[in-house]
């Protein structure tokens, strides 16, 4: 097999190397069929691109993780959580999984599933990244939304909506099936998270959002910069010397290319502008991990197609396929 003709990572020990987990998870929303995104995208193509075409030498279990046996019997909504107990332990499970690959040395894809994984992805990279290269890392969330809803002021409950909360420590559980299991070192602090796509944030989002200094760029900068200029401030404002984690909401993209996920939202990113963003983000060299999440094929079958096509194109570009 022939190296990858990408740029190669200034932090993966084995940059030709990709670890893939497929996580058929929707506990954390209300949907079902999100999680037959990972089949869907596996079938139509994208890891053998993967290698084929770029190169890499993947290292993939061949299955799509369901995690049934750590589904409990009954899982009541708990500080208006839906699904904690059963979110908490697949993200658990998926953090190891993760940290596996990324304590290798190896670049991981995670295929979602609802946005709630990444809880179990950013730890998991957060963590091997601490111990391999004593480095913070920072992460880029491409989505419509924000997803920092802590418990108290999230209006439908749905964890897919808190994940970047109890990733950054901003909510905190005791209970150790409850996400008490998070601990310092797989967090990521708010100063290295950075926002692209937003379009629909709660208002107790937009306060902490506000409060906290985090960096956004909105639809609205978008349109007033082009998508060039924000990149150029997103990626300076990480820096050049900062390991990137990049979570990737197809709902960050309109609904005219990606129109099967769970919370659509009009007036998105073009398909073109997200793959510059994965572009962006793989000519850095410091890719370490991406998460594709929220392709649900079950909704507006119609456009099903389209979406898992834009989920792939998005996949490649992170991984070089577009830059010469
Ligand atoms: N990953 C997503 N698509 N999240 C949508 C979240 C929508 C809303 N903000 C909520 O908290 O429920
Ligand atoms: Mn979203
Ligand atoms: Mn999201």
């Amino acid at each position: 097999m022939t190296s990858p003709s990408t740029i190669p990572s200034k932090f993966l020990t084995k940059s030709n190397e990709l670890g893939v987990v497929a996580v058929g998870f929707s506990g954390g929303q209300c949907k079902p069929g999100v999680d037959a995104a990972p089949t869907a995208l596996i079938s139509s193509g994208l890891l053998s691109q993967l290698t084929e075409e770029l190169g890499y030498d993947l290292h993939h279990d061949n299955q799509v993780h369901t995690y049934d046996s750590l589904k409990p019997a009954s899982d009541p909504a708990y500080r208006n959580m839906k699904n904690p107990v059963s979110v908490s332990a697949v993200t658990q499970q998926l953090s190891e999984q993760v940290y596996a690959h990324a304590k290798a040395g190896r670049c991981v894809l995670t295929l979602g599933g609802d946005h709630s994984i990444a809880i179990g992805t950013i730890s998991g990279t957060s963590r091997a990244i601490r111990e391999r290269l004593g480095r913070e890392m920072a992460v880029i969330w491409v989505d419509a939304h924000a997803d920092i809803n802590t418990p108290e002021t999230s209006g439908s409950g749905n964890i897919h909506g808190m994940p970047v909360a109890f990733l950054t420590g901003l909510a905190k559980e005791e209970r150790k099936d409850v996400f008490g299991w998070i601990q310092a070192d797989q967090r990521v602090s708010l100063k290295k998270l950075v926002y692209i796509g937003l379009r629909d944030v709660d208002r107790g989002e937009k306060v902490i959002l506000r409060e906290h200094g985090i960096k956004a760029f909105t639809m609205h900068d978008i349109d007033r910069h082009g998508i060039g200029r924000v990149m150029e401030m997103a990626l300076g404002h990480i820096g050049t010397d900062t390991p990137i984690h990049l979570s990737f909401d197809v709902d960050a993209l309109d609904p005219q290319w990606a129109p099967s996920t769970g919370t659509p939202v009009r007036g998105g990113l073009t398909l073109r502008e997200g793959d510059y963003i994965a572009e962006c983000v793989h000519e850095t060299g410091s890719l370490v991990a991406m998460d594709l999440v929220e392709v649900n094929p079950s909704l507006e079958a119609v456009g099903a197609a389209e979406t898992i096509r834009a989920g792939c194109s998005l996949v490649r570009c992170a991984l070089g396929d577009t830059l010469l």
